[in-house]
C-alpha cells in the first residue's frame, strides 16, 4: 500500500480537490488539517472524500476529556481513517477519545511537533531533548491504548524499535532538495519508510512543485 498522504493545505477547496484528482495515483490518502476544516468543515471532507482515498483527519484535538470526547463523535459521520489528538493533554483524554472514535479510525497522538527543536520545547518549560520527549508521550499514548504516534523521522526508528505493532505517522518530510520551511525535524521521505514509518505525510514538496505529478511520482520512486 502506498504510505503517502498528501497534506491538503490549501485555502481554496476546488483547488484542493483539483490537486488531489491529480495526484491519486501516485498517493495512498489525503490529510486535511486545521486549515482546511475551519475553512471547508464536513462539507468539504465529505466532497475530498469523493476522490475516493482514505481520509486522515489530522485536528489535532487537545482540551479535556468530555470535550475530545464530544468532537470525536461529531466526527464519525466523516469516517475518517486516521485522527490526531496532542498526547500532551493526557492519558485520561486520549483513553476517551479513543473510546469515542469509529470502529475502523486510528485515533494518533501527536508528541513533540516536527517544527520543534530542543530549544524551542526548553522554552515551552519541557526539559531534556526533543527526542525523550517523543519517547515518554510515545510511552503515554502506547497506556492510554492509542493505535499509534506522530513524530519525526528522527525518532522513529527508536520507538518502533519499542512499539512494535503501534502505527506510526511521519511528517516535516523533504527530498534531498527541498526546502525546509518551517520544519525542524526533517528527514527524507525514504529515510523515514526505511526507519518504520507506517504513514509519510507530505504537503508542499508536492503542493507547492511546478509540476506537482511529476513531484509526486519522484518521492514515490524513492520509497
Ligand atoms: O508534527 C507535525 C504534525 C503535523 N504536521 C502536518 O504535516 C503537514 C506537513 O506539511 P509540509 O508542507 O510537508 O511541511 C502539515 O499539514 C502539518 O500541519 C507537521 O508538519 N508536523
Amino acid at each position: 500500500m502506498n504510505p503517502i498522504y498528501l497534506a491538503l493545505d490549501l485555502p481554496r477547496l476546488d483547488a484542493a480537490i483539483a490537486l488531489a484528482q491529480k495526484v491519486k495515483g501516485h498517493i495512498g490518502g489525503l490529510k486535511l488539517g486545521l486549515e482546511f476544516f475551519c475553512a471547508h468543515g464536513h462539507h468539504g471532507v465529505h466532497e475530498v472524500a469523493k476522490v475516493g482515498l482514505p481520509i486522515f483527519l489530522d485536528l489535532k484535538l487537545h482540551d479535556i476529556p468530555n470535550t475530545v470526547a464530544g468532537a470525536m463523535q461529531a466526527i464519525h459521520v466523516l469516517e475518517p481513517a486516521i485522527v490526531t489528538v496532542h498526547a500532551s493533554g493526557g492519558r485520561a483524554m486520549m483513553e476517551d477519545a479513543k473510546a469515542a472514535a469509529g470502529e475502523h479510525c486510528k485515533v494518533v497522538a501527536v508528541t513533540v511537533l516536527t517544527s520543534l527543536d530542543d530549544s524551542d520545547l526548553a522554552a515551552t518549560g519541557v526539559g531534556g531533548s526533543s527526542h525523550d520527549q517523543v519517547l515518554r508521550l510515545a510511552d503515554l499514548a502506547a497506556e492510554a491504548g492509542l493505535d499509534g504516534i506522530v513524530c519525526s523521522g528522527h525518532e522513529v526508528g527508536e520507538v518502533h524499535r519499542r512499539w512494535k505493532n503501534g502505527y506510526f505517522v511521519v511528517p516535516g518530510l523533504r527530498p534531498a532538495e527541498a526546502a525546509l520551511g518551517d520544519q525542524k525535524r526533517a528527514v527524507t521521505p525514504r529515510q523515514a519508510r526505511d526507519a518504520g514509518a507506517s504513514v509519510l505525510v507530505i504537503g508542499r514538496p508536492i503542493s507547492r512543485a511546478e509540476d506537482p505529478v511529476a513531484a509526486a511520482r519522484a518521492i514515490e520512486g524513492t520509497l
